[in-house]
């Protein structure tokens, strides 16, 4: 184990890549930050955005708030992983931080959209891990982009509009969770990240860990 975040028992294990997705206000954020506490060994990936920062968001913490000069200086010394235009602002994954948390063999954290796990697939398909979290109802997800009371009602109407094509997304999902009670949700979602973990082919110091006992045995 490298890092003493993801291996078991002293076995070295490869880094996996965890991705949330969902239409705006299903959850990620706030079932993201659940694991980040509860998993300390996970790193999540900070995005950098040319949206305007919302009240209470962190620079470096929440997002990096870029300019759309700055944001496309980036996209053109190739730093991001991958980068999408979402609700009329871009986003993107800066790559150098997640290739060294994985080089650790560390896990990363992803709150991205259908297109940014799209461009992660097609680089790194056997490292992805992704989740698909869809609200219990329309009803709900509304009210849950009101309530959260971050978004005009001109901005809450266009992610209400989109959210349909979001969600055809769905199918190219490894896992589909409904977050209705947020505690039930969450439990889903670690119980994934754990099995992932443990896959035989993510263990990659396993061989040599059986190995050493079957010496052991023979003596
Ligand atoms: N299971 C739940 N029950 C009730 N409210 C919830 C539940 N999960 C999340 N919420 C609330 O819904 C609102 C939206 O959640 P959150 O910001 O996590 O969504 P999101 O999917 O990350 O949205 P975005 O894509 O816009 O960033 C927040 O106010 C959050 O506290
Ligand atoms: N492809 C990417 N999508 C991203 C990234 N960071 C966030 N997102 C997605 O954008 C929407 C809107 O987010 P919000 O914070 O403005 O509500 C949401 O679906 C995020 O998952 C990224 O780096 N790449």
């Amino acid at each position: 184990m490298k890092d003493g975040s993801g291996g078991f028992n002293g076995v070295e294990r490869r880094g996996l890549m965890f991705v949330l997705s969902s239409p705006s206000g299903a959850g990620k954020t706030t079932l993201s930050r659940m694991l980040v506490d509860e998993a300390p060994g996970l790193t999540m990936s900070v995005s950098a955005t040319t949206r305007p920062r919302r009240p209470g968001e962190v620079d470096g913490r929440d997002y990096y708030f870029v300019d759309r000069p700055k944001f496309d200086a980036m996209v053109e010394a190739d730093e991001f992983l991958e980068w999408a235009h979402v609700f009329d602002n871009c986003y993107g994954t800066p790559r150098a931080p997640v290739e060294a948390a994985l080089a650790a063999g560390r896990d990363v954290l992803f709150d991205i959209d259908w297109q940014g796990t799209q461009q992660l697939r097609s680089r790194a398909s056997n490292d992805v891990v992704s989740v698909f979290i869809l609200p219990p109802s329309v009803q709900d997800l509304e009210h849950r982009l009101h309530t959260r009371a971050q978004d005009s009602d001109e901005v809450i109407r266009g992610r209400m509009k989109k959210a349909g094509d979001e969600m055809s997304h769905f199918d190219a999902y490894d896992y589909i969770v409904v977050n209705d009670n947020i505690g039930v949700a969450f439990e889903s979602v670690k119980a994934i990240l754990r099995a992932e973990q443990l896959k035989r082919e993510r263990q990659i110091g396993i061989e040599a860990f059986v190995r050493d006992m079957r010496r052991q045995l023979e003596k």
